[in-house]
C-alpha cells in the first residue's frame, strides 16, 4: 500500500532517515511523539511524498527502509543531515533559529566566529512560514562575516515540553562536539508586528521585507469567507450580495464558490450521502484554500453540515496562510421551509428527495462561528450588516455597512 503522509509525519520522516532524531529511528516508539498513523490501520506501507515519489518503507514495528532522498519543496538544498554538516561544518557555533533574527540577535551573533544558523523550519514550529524563515535566515546570514544556513525540518507535535526536549536533543546531533549558543529570548516576530515596536528589537531592513511580506496586515491576508446553514436560511443571498459589495470596492481579486455552482462543476455527479458530502466540501476548501493562499477571497456558500468537515476546511486555509471567517446563516428550519423558494421541502416531506438536509439529514449547528446570523423577519441588508461589523472588527474587510444603523 502507498500513503502520503501528514506534513508533520513527512518532518519527522526526513529527520528519522538523516539520523537526526538519533538515537531514535523508527517511528511510534513508546513515549516518543514522532509517530505515524496509516489509513484503515494498516501495519505496514510505502511511504510517498506529495507527488507520489516513494521515500520509505515502513514495518509494522515502525522501522524504515530509505527508498530515495526526499526531493520536495524549496530549499531543499540547504536540507543537510547531521554527518554532511559535520563534514561540511566541524568547528563552528550552531545556532537554532525560530525567528527572524533582529539586529540585536545579530549583535549577539557578531562576536562568535563562525557560526552555523540551524533554522528550525519544520510544519507548525516557527512563528515565520518554513519558507520565509529560511529566506529571513539567509538574509540574516549575509549580514554576518562568516556564518551558514542549513534548514532542519523540525516539525511541532503539539506537546511542548516533549518537543523541547526533542529540538535539544536534534540540535546537540547536528552540533556534535562544537557548542550551541541559544539566542537571548526576545518577543516573537508577530508581537512585534502587533505592537510596532522599534529598537532594539527591530529587523533589519532586509529582514523585515521578508517577514512583512509572510505576514501580510488582515487586510491583505488570504480570506475564506465560509457560509453554512440549511438550504433557503439564505446564504447564496448574503454570500453574493457581499461578493457586490467587494466588487464595488475594489482592490481584492474574489472568486464564488456557492453551493449549487459548485455542485453543477467542481462537484457534478456527487450525492447527498454524508461520505459525498463530506468530498464535496473538502474539495470547496482545498480550492478556497489555493485562492487564499495568493492572497484573494474566496467566499463560500455551501450547506457544510458536518462540524468536522468544516473544521478541515479551515486547517486547510490556515496551512495555507489564509484566515477562515465562519458565518452562520442560522434561519431556522421552519422559515427555509415556509420560504420553500425551490419547493424542495415539499418534496422532501412528501419523501420524494432522500437526506435532506434538517429534514431527513443532519445539520450540525457551529458552536462557535465567526458571527450568526438568523434572516428571519429582517431585510437582506439588515442581515448582511451584521456580517460587516463582524469582518470589520475583525479586521479582514472594511466594507460600508447598508442600513446607516451600525455606523
Ligand atoms: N438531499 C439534499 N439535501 C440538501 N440539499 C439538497 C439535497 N438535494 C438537493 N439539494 C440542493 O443542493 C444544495 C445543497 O448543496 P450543497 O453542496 O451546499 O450541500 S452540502 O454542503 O454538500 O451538504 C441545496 O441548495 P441551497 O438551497 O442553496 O442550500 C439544495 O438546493
Ligand atoms: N434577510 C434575508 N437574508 C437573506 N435571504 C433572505 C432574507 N429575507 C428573505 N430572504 C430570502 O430567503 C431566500 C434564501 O435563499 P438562498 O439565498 O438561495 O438560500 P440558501 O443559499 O441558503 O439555500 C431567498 O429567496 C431570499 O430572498
Amino acid at each position: 500500500m502507498q500513503h502520503c503522509p501528514t506534513p508533520t509525519e513527512l518532518d519527522d520522516l526526513e529527520l528519522l532517515v538523516s539520523g537526526a532524531y538519533a538515537p531514535l529511528t523508527r517511528f511510534n516508539e513508546p513515549g516518543s511523539p514522532v509517530t505515524l498513523t496509516l489509513p484503515d490501520g494498516a501495519a505496514e506501507a510505502e511511504l510517498v511524498d506529495p507527488e507520489g515519489l516513494p521515500l520509505a518503507r515502513v514495518a509494522a514495528d515502525g522501522s524504515l527502509e530509505p527508498l530515495t532522498h526526499a526531493q520536495y519543496g524549496p530549499f531543499r538544498r540547504l536540507h543537510l543531515t547531521p554527518a554532511q554538516v559535520r563534514e561540511q561544518h566541524a568547528g563552528a557555533t550552531f545556532v537554532p533559529v525560530v525567528d527572524a533574527l533582529t539586529e540585536a540577535d545579530l549583535a549577539e551573533l557578531r562576536g562568535l566566529g563562525r557560526v552555523v544558523l540551524l533554522a528550525l523550519t519544520g510544519t507548525g514550529t516557527a512563528e515565520l512560514s518554513p519558507v520565509a524563515l529560511v529566506r529571513a535566515t539567509l538574509a540574516a546570514a549575509e549580514l554576518l562575516d562568516d556564518a551558514s544556513v542549513v534548514a532542519v525540518p523540525l516539525p511541532s507535535h503539539g506537546d511542548a515540553e516533549a518537543d523541547h526536549a526533542l529540538g535539544a536533543q536534534v540540535v546537540g546531533t547536528y552540533a556534535g562536539p562544537d557548542p550551541v549558543h541559544a539566542l537571548a529570548d526576545r518577543w516573537l516576530s508577530s508581537e512585534r508586528v502587533e505592537t510596532g515596536a522599534t529598537l532594539p528589537d527591530a529587523f533589519p531592513a532586509a529582514i523585515a521585507a521578508i517577514v512583512d511580506e509572510d505576514r501580510p496586515a488582515r487586510e491583505d491576508q488570504g480570506l475564506v469567507l465560509f457560509f453554512t446553514g440549511l438550504s433557503g436560511s439564505g446564504k447564496s443571498t448574503l454570500a453574493r450580495a457581499l461578493m457586490d459589495l467587494l466588487l464595488e470596492q475594489g482592490g481584492r481579486s474574489v472568486t464564488s464558490l456557492d453551493g449549487d455552482v459548485v455542485r453543477r462543476h467542481l462537484s457534478a455527479g456527487l450525492t447527498f450521502s454524508k461520505a459525498d458530502r463530506e468530498t464535496n466540501i473538502r474539495r470547496i476548501g482545498w480550492v478556497a484554500a489555493e485562492i487564499a493562499r495568493h492572497g484573494g477571497v474566496a467566499v463560500c456558500s455551501p450547506i457544510a453540515p458536518f462540524a468536522e468537515t468544516r473544521e478541515q476546511v479551515r486547517e486547510m486555509v490556515e496551512a495555507a496562510g489564509g484566515a477562515f471567517f465562519l458565518v452562520h446563516v442560522a434561519t431556522p428550519l421552519e422559515e427555509c421551509e415556509r420560504r420553500d423558494r425551490k419547493g424542495l421541502y415539499a418534496k422532501a416531506r412528501a419523501g420524494e428527495i432522500p437526506e435532506f438536509t434538517g429534514i431527513s439529514s443532519p445539520y450540525e449547528e457551529p458552536e462557535d462561528p465567526a458571527v450568526r446570523v438568523d434572516t428571519t423577519g429582517r431585510t437582506i441588508e439588515d442581515a448582511l450588516d451584521d456580517v460587516l461589523v463582524a469582518l470589520d472588527e475583525a479586521g479582514f474587510l472594511h466594507l460600508p455597512t447598508l442600513t446607516g444603523t451600525h455606523a
